[in-house]
């Protein structure tokens, strides 16, 4: 269950009113790894998320940026030129020391009790951020971009997607144990174009771009992220998840990854439906729900967990937590999962059916 935009812990808003910048709190190590355990000491779910931010590792591809408490993430210098693109640097994985050094102790305080999970934003919705200098209701720039710089938008996605893989394998080599890729604004894009300027960069296949190669020698190839991941870390689950994606399920079946997450505007089981069995899911309480009466909440996860079948199935909210949900909300959501149980839910399915994912 991930906070972002909810920042709904007491103990989390003590913690930064004494460390009001949010580039110190995630990348301090020692603050990372306490707010990383803050919700795992309080609810002790089955997974544990990395307190980071998919924009954490702009400064070292030589992006600056900061995240405001009015405007959210502010990039000073936004993305949109030629001479830009070739000014970005390879990703320099020292300057990201505190996420290494943060995994690598929260791997011994969980000592095997949790899955520790690390992610990354997607190369499409880095990219959002980086061209549009923030948060955007219109994603204007960028999507213009596609048609009136299509090269410098390909030389940076290629970019990023190559950061974006070399970051991945440092979590891993880290201690992370399962990697989510946030496309979340990759919804914001009609299906066709997401399949053209986002899926290649995330896709299993190498997708061949010569008619950039004046411009970007380096960058020929679209990068992908989930080739080279199933390739160098073939053991590491992969979710990938798109805020508003339902009018991409199938496309999104091919990427490669191992978990699609679902947002709570697809039903569950048509989700599944048109995902078919090969594919696992993540999700998908609406989130709204933890402000319900707990009963409400309580019939809601029923409902979720039995419309997505008995197996391969993470059961998640279907974005992260809101700001000013009630703590006890979450501890119920916990606290009802863990009292489920297969026999009583699926009844005529076995319990040795089930094939965990992660
Ligand atoms: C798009 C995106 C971002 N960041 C992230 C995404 C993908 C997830 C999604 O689809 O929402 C991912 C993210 N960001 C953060 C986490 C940590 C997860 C956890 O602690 O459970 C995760 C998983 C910390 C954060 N990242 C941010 C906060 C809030 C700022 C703060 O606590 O000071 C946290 C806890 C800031 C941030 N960073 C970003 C946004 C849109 C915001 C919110 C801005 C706002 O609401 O003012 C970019």
């Amino acid at each position: 269950m991930m906070r972002q935009a909810g920042r709904y812990m007491a103990e989390y808003q003590a913690l930064a009113k004494r460390h009001p910048s949010f580039r110190e709190r995630s990348e301090n190590t020692d603050l990372i790894v306490e707010i990383t355990l803050q919700p795992w000491r309080a609810f002790r779910p089955d997974g544990v998320i990395l307190f980071s931010d998919i924009l954490t590792p702009l400064p070292a591809i030589g992006v600056p940026f900061d995240i405001s408490d009015s405007k959210g993430p502010v990039i000073q210098s936004p993305v949109r030129s030629e001479d830009q693109v070739r000014e970005l640097v390879p990703i320099d994985l020292d300057m990201l020391h505190f996420v290494g050094e943060s995994l690598k102790l929260l791997r011994n305080e969980i000592d095997g009790k949790a899955t520790l999970l690390g992610f990354v934003g997607a190369p499409w919705t880095i990219a959002t951020y980086v061209v549009e200098g923030g948060m955007t209701n219109t994603y204007t720039n960028i999507k213009s971009m596609c048609h009136t710089a299509p090269n410098v938008l390909r030389g940076l996605l290629s970019h990023l997607a190559q950061a974006i893989s070399d970051y991945i394998i440092y979590q891993v080599n880290s201690g992370a144990q399962c990697i989510q890729i946030f496309d979340s604004w990759g919804g914001q894009l009609p299906p066709h174009v997401w399949e053209q300027w986002s899926k290649p960069y995330i896709k299993q296949v190498t997708v061949p771009d010569f008619s950039c190669s004046h411009l970007f020698p380096i960058s020929l190839m679209a990068w992908s992220i989930v080739s080279r991941i199933k390739k160098e870390c073939p053991h590491v689950p992969l979710v990938l998840y798109i805020n508003g994606n339902g009018g991409l399920l199938e496309r999104m079946k091919d990427t490669g990854v191992d978990v699609i997450g679902l947002d709570w505007t697809v039903d569950m089981a048509d989700g599944r439906r048109r995902l078919g069995n090969g594919i696992s899911v993540q999700g998908n309480v609406d989130p709204a729900f933890l402000f319900s009466p707990l009963p409400v909440l309580t019939d809601e996860i029923h409902r979720v967990v039995k419309s997505a079948g008995p197996k391969g199935h993470i059961l998640n909210l279907g974005h992260g937590v809101l700001q000013k949900t009630p703590e006890e909300a979450v501890a119920h959501f916990f606290d009802v999962t863990r009292s489920l149980r297969y026999d009583t839910l699926f009844q005529g399915s076995v319990a040795e059916e089930l094939q965990p994912v992660a």
